[in-house]
């Protein structure tokens, strides 16, 4: 059974990488929210995969890192787009979440990015 908790990130970025003129060079800032999955059995006594406290925890120290914070100057996200930042929770998390099975980052209302660590 797969189950997620989603996080919301204020944050601003500039995308230094996109041609000259396009809008997403210049600063800017996104709520971003940061969905993240596990999977797993269920706990036959608890009856959940994991309790969703400590899917929190896991994810508090990237919390830190990001919220609040300029994407571009944090270490890893330099070029901070949507696929680079699910890359980059996926990498930090994975070491201390066994369970992880993916990560969605939704910039905008109509974007998303799912990353199951593969590429
Ligand atoms: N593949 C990606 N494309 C774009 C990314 C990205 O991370 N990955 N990021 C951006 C910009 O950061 C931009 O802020 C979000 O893009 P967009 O959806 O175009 O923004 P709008 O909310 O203005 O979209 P509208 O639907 O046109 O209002 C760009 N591309
Ligand atoms: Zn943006």
């Amino acid at each position: 059974m797969e189950i997620s908790k989603t996080f919301r990130i204020e944050a601003a970025h500039r995308l230094p990488n996109v041609p000259a003129g396009h809008k997403c060079s210049r600063l800017h800032g996104h709520s971003f929210a940061i969905a993240i999955h596990v999977s797993g059995p269920l706990d036959p006594d608890l009856g959940w995969v994991m309790d969703y406290a400590d899917l929190k925890a896991a994810f508090a120290p990237l919390f830190e890192q990001l919220d609040h914070h300029y994407l571009n100057e944090v270490p890893g996200l330099e070029n901070p787009t949507s696929e680079q930042l699910a890359r980059w929770v996926w990498q930090r998390l994975a070491p201390r979440l066994p369970l992880l099975s993916k990560v969605v980052v939704n910039e905008t209302c109509t974007t998303a990015c799912e990353y199951r660590g593969n590429d």
